[in-house]
Order: C-alpha cells, then structure tokens, then sequence
C-alpha cells in the first residue's frame, strides 16, 4: 500500500488553480486524478463560474457562492470580481452583505480572518499570531455594535469587514495575503441573538466603559507588538465608540475611521459635482442633515470646511446647518448632544423648536441640500421632497443610508417628485432611472468610492498616519473625476466600473499628502505614480 500523498495546494486560495493547472503542473504536483480532467483558462473559469453565480435564486445564495470561490481560488475570485465588478458589487458589498452579517452564524463554513473575543484579552497577540497572512498591510475592524443601517450583530458583523477588504483587493489592488478581517467581539445587546442557540458569538451583554476601552486598547497594542505596519480601518462602531477611538489612535498608530471621513470624502465629492450642475457654489448652500450619527457629523464637518474654503467665515459656515435626529432638531437647548453635534445645534432665539419635525425644517429653511444618514426608510417623504423642489430649482437629495432597506428615499420618486430636477445619489445601489425614454444611472455615493484608494496610497507611499489633507486630497481626486463636471445631465459620480481607475486617482493624492504632511518618507508625484502602479496585485495565475 503506497502512502496517500495529497498535494495541500488545492486547499490553499492563494496558490490553488482549480480546473486551470495544466498537464504538466498536474504530473508535478501529484494533481492527477483529483481534478475533473479538462483544462481552463482563466477566462474559461470566469465564464463558467459567472454563470453559476447568475443561476443562483436569491442575492445570499450568490453570496455564498462567491464566499466558496474566495475560500478557494483567490485569483479566479479577484479576476470574477473585477471583470463584473458591476453585476457582483452588490452581493458582496451593500446591501447583500448587511444580511449575510444577520445571518453569520447560520452561513458560517470556514474561517476567514480573526475573532477576538472578549474572554481572550489577555492572549491577543498569540490569538493574532494564530493568523494565516505572515505579512499584512491592511487591517478593517469592527466590534459589530452598527453594522451598516442594521444596529447590533455580534461578532456576524465579521462579514463587513470581510466585504471591505475584498473590495480593498477588488478595486485597490491590495494583496489578498496581505489583508485581514477582524472582529472584536465584546458581546451584543442584539436581543434575537442573545436568544438563538445557533448564535456562535460571545454569549454576553456588550462590554462598555473602562473594561471596552482597556480591550481596545489591548487590540491596538497587540496590532503595535505583531503587525507595526498594518493601517486600521475602523469599521461600523457605533457613534459613541466611533468617534473616541479615531481621536485617541489616529495620532498614535495609521489609522482612520471609514464612516465617518470615508463617507465624508465621497459625500463631498460627489456634492461639488451637484452643485456646479445646479449653476450655485458651495458657499451659497444651505443643507438639512437628517440624522446626528458619527457618520453626518463626519459628513457635515467636512462640508463646512469646503463652505469655509469657498469664502465664508466659521460662524456662517456653521450656520448654514440644520441637523436632526431621531429626536428631532438639534438645538442649543438640547442636554443630550455631543460636542460635535453641539456645534450644529441651533440658536434658541430661532423659530424652529428642538420638536421640530424634517418637514418644518424644510418649510422654513428652503435647503438647496438635503443628506440622509438617518437610517430612516422613506423619511424623504414626498411632503417634504416637494416641499424643497417648490423653491429649489435643483435640488440636492442624497439618501445615503445602507442598506435599500434603511434608505431615506428611492431615486424613482425623487425623480417623480421634482419633475426630474433632483441631484440624486445613495448609499446603496439602485437601478438607473428613468428619464425621457432614455436611462440616467444613479450615482452611489459610497466609501467604496474612497477607501480602497486611500489603502493603496498608504502602502504605495509607506505613510505612517492617515491624516485629514491625505482624505481631502482623495476627496478631490475624486471630485475631479465627476461626470457632471464636463456634462451637467452626466451622473455626479464615475460609474462602478470605472472604480479601478478611480483608486488610483484617490491613491496618488493620499499618497502626495502624506509626503506633503511628512508622514511618509519623501517621494516626488511621478515616483509615487510608479509606487501605486507597482503595489496592485493582479488577478492572474503567476508563470
Ligand atoms: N453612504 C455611505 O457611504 C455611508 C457611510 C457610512 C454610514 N452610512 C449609513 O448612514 C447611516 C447612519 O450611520 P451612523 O454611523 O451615523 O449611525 P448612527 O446609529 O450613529 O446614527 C444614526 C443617526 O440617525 C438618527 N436617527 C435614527 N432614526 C431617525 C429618524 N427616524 N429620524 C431622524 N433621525 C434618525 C439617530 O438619532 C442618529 O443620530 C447608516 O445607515 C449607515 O449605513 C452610509
Ligand atoms: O458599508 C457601506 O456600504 C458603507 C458604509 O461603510 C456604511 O456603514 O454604511
Ligand atoms: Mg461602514
């Protein structure tokens, strides 16, 4: 009886080729006889495997299909996405990716990244030596607690990370070896969860106060001792984590908050576009914000600064604000506010109350903006659209809660609603609308659009610190990029498509700010042009 020999490359994504090992790759490697015998091109295996994911009923069955292809041939998985990048975005991203988060336990198969639970806080550097990827220069986290539109997941809110860093490859051109997910799991006051025996999370109440704050700590020491070089992205914490943990590491460690500046970066690029279509300035704007999160603050923050750069003063700028909650009206008055919401809050002396509803802010303010991070499904109602598009002859709406379910709006009624004069855009996908018999996309505006340039300009430029000039920079890379700038009827963001070529652009200003802010070691543009070029990784099969 001769010893089984089973060659452990097919059980590695990373070097596996499925059905494309060749005649000879397969003698070589003692192949022969485990695989079906036809030989694939890429290309054939993209061909074939798309029109599996196309036969598969239900967007989290796609999901899973692709999440197969990813634990098992990385190269065919990457080249699958950027080759349909459009088609598969919304599987393994926003909005499918939110209900694979809800149902992480019931689809868990294979391990893919790291949870770090609570229980474990004193063995979180050997937890992270337990990694597969020796080297890493990317790490998206999140404790779960506000997964997209969605609230508490546990430690299902894995899933996004594991979304985040796919797209970080996808469209950055990040090595996927190089890249890890992570979930701090700290527990979850998610009541379903706490109640389904199949729940594989962390069986506890969330953590809080001193004991959350040592344990992040702990992480962002552990990442110090084991991965000095990796960037954090933090993902998905709600605000009042969010916000905290980016001032305390951002000086410390290379780090950034993609909900609150990814989301500000393209929130911004995508309002310059609109508001040169709408023939106005920024400093001519006044923007209704429905929802206080860490996300329309971060929004909202970065707005004013461009208002401030436009000519007006910091008092006017902020002025120009009105920002409500699920309370209603921020207003002096209010006890409960944050002092970042505080600087948004309004005048007592004004005739709007903090009872005031989006309506009557809409009546009496005449917005020529109005941005939703609310989660609230439908809250652009159409009283308050027609209400703007009454005295605003473009109207800026951008629904910008994940996922379509938490929407403020769907894209068709604005148009119905504003006789078509509405600048849209959304958090999540939507179909084109339509317009004089003809199709007008709508434009996402997402951090997507952001944050994989931002991680291909830090490691390309070798940067330290994620600093704000480096994501305004990006921002305005993108900016530039809009389609309404040379054709006002054009969407206000380049399409999914493009996102590639989007990076790159994003990348190359991360990158000449962060040698700009001495945060990376000094490089000239036409050198870091060639950095970015060289750190993409590409789906191929290498000779
Ligand atoms: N498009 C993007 O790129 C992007 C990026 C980040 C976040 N988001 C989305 O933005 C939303 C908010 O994110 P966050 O991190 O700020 O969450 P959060 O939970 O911190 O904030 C939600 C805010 O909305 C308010 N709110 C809730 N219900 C409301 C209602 N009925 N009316 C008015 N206000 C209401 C809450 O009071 C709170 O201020 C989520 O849906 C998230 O998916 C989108
Ligand atoms: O994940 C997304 O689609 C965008 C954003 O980070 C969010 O939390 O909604
Ligand atoms: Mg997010």
């Amino acid at each position: 009886m001769s010893p089984a020999r089973y060659p452990q490359i097919l059980d590695d994504p990373l070097r596996n080729r499925g059905t494309a090992f060749t005649a000879e790759q397969r003698r070589v490697l003692g192949l022969d006889g485990l695989l079906p015998p036809a030989i694939e091109s890429l290309d054939e295996q993209v061909a074939r495997s798309i029109e599996v994911f196309r036969r598969r009923p239900r967007p989290i069955d796609q999901y899973l299909y692709l999440r197969e292809l990813q634990d098992t041939n990385l190269v065919l998985y990457y080249r699958l996405l950027v080759d349909h990048l459009e088609e598969v975005l919304p599987i393994v991203y926003t909005p499918t990716v939110g209900l694979a988060c809800q149902r992480f336990h019931r689809i868990f198969r294979r391990p893919r990244g790291l949870t770090l639970p609570y229980t474990e806080r004193h063995r979180l550097p050997e937890l992270l030596g337990n990694r597969r990827q020796p080297s890493v220069d990317v790490i998206v986290v999140t404790d779960g607690e506000r997964i997209l539109g969605l609230g508490d997941q546990g430690s299902g809110g894995l899933g996004i990370p594991i979304g985040k860093l796919a797209l970080y490859t996808a469209i950055g051109g990040l090595d996927p070896g190089r890249t890890l997910p992570i979930v701090l799991d700290v527990g979850t006051n998610n009541e379903e969860r706490l109640a389904d025996p199949g729940y594989l999370g962390w069986r506890h109440e969330r953590i809080a106060g001193p004991e959350y704050e040592d344990f992040v700590e702990r992480f962002v020491q552990a990442v110090e001792t084991e991965l000095p070089r990796a960037m954090i992205q933090w993902e998905d914490f709600a605000s009042h984590n969010a916000r905290p943990i980016l001032d305390r590491y951002r000086d410390r460690i290379c780090s950034f908050n993609d909900d609150i500046q990814g989301t500000a970066a393209v929130a911004v690029g995508a309002l310059r576009g609109a508001i040169r279509v709408a023939g106005s300035r920024p400093r001519d704007q006044r923007i209704v914000v429905l929802g206080a999160g860490s996300a329309a603050i971060g929004v909202a923050d970065e707005i004013r600064q461009a208002l401030v750069d436009d000519g007006l003063g910091a008092d006017e700028a902020r002025r120009r604000f009105w920002v409500l909650d699920v309370d209603g009206l921020l207003t002096e008055e209010r006890s409960d506010l944050s002092p970042e919401q505080r600087v948004y809050a309004r005048p007592a002396s004004e005739d709007l109350s903090a009872g005031a509803t989006l309506a009557d802010v809409v009546w009496a303010v005449r917005p020529t903006a109005l941005l939703g991070l609310s989660t609230a499904r439908d809250a652009f109602t159409e009283e308050v659209v027609r209400a703007m598009a009454s005295h605003c002859e473009r109207p800026i709406i951008f629904p910008l809660s994940n996922p379509t379910a938490r929407s403020e709006a769907d894209p068709a009624d604005l148009e119905r609603w504003t006789d078509g004069r509405a600048l849209v855009a959304t958090g999540s996908p939507y179909p084109a609308i339509q317009r004089h018999g003809g199709e007008v996309p709508v434009s996402q505006s997402n951090n997507v659009y952001v944050f994989p340039g931002v991680g291909l300009g830090v490691v390309a430029a070798q940067a330290a610190r994620v600093t704000d000039r480096m994501l305004r920079a990006g921002s305005a890379a993108l900016g530039a990029l809009s389609p309404a700038l040379r054709d006002p009827d054009a969407p206000l963001l380049p399409p999914i498509s493009a996102l590639r070529d989007v990076a790159a652009e994003v990348a190359l200003g991360v990158a000449v700010a962060a040698v700009e802010d001495g945060v990376a070691p000094e490089r000239s543009r036409e050198d870091l042009r060639a950095r970015i070029a060289r750190a993409r990784w590409s789906p191929v099969y290498p000779d």
